[in-house]
């Protein structure tokens, strides 16, 4: 595991198992529609590449990059948009793929901003989500685990760069932080 990870929160196994229910149920509902799944830069290439190869409805990818900005805080809800999207969107239907929904700010932001373009459908789907994303109004309709809240790494999820490529999600160990 090496040693600056604390434990395995989620395995590989649990995470494949958890896509392919989760390309289920997409596949279940978009059946027959022209699905746009948008994978939300860097966190999401993993889930992307892995849920996209799950399903069975065949679908368009594209790809958005934001970054969110303010005095120190992680996620402030104020968002740039570092890369837009290639395809309009307006009368699409549109699945949004998120690593992880956190604060909610990001998702919330991104939300509002898609919504504006016009398309037919909006939907998230989420690997992961902590218990503060239940402070904002967000409608989540596929989420794969709900989390402690704790730092995690691994699986696209990143502690300053490092750690995405990890198969699986995991907690740091202290001295990481400098603890
Ligand atoms: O719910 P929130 O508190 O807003 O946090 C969740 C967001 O933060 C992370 O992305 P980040 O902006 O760190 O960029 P990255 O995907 O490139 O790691 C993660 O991938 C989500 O997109
Ligand atoms: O727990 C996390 N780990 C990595 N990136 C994140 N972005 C929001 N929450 C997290
Ligand atoms: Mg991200």
């Amino acid at each position: 595991m090496g040693t600056d990870l604390q434990s395995v929160l989620i395995t590989k196994e649990e995470i494949d198992t958890k896509l392919a229910e989760l390309a289920a149920e997409i596949d279940a509902e978009y059946a027959g529609r022209d699905l746009l799944i948008v994978g939300v830069l860097k966190g999401a290439v993993m889930v992307m590449a892995d849920l996209a190869r799950a399903l069975s409805t065949p679908v368009t990818m594209d790809w958005m990059a934001v970054s969110s900005y303010g005095a120190g805080t992680k996620s402030s809800g104020v968002v740039r948009i570092l890369k837009d999207l290639d395809t309009d969107i307006g009368g699409r239907d549109v699945l949004i793929v998120e690593d992880i929904i956190d604060s909610g700010l990001t998702l919330s932001w991104l939300l509002s901003n898609l919504s504006s373009r016009g398309p037919a459908s909006l939907n998230v789907c989420t690997l992961l989500r902590k218990p503060e994303a239940a402070k904002v109004d967000i409608d989540v309709k596929y989420v794969g685990f709900d989390i402690p809240n704790e730092f995690v790494v691994g699986y696209g999820l990143d502690y300053a760069e490092k750690y995405r490529n990890l198969p699986f999600v995991g907690t740091l160990a202290p001295h990481v932080y400098g603890g």
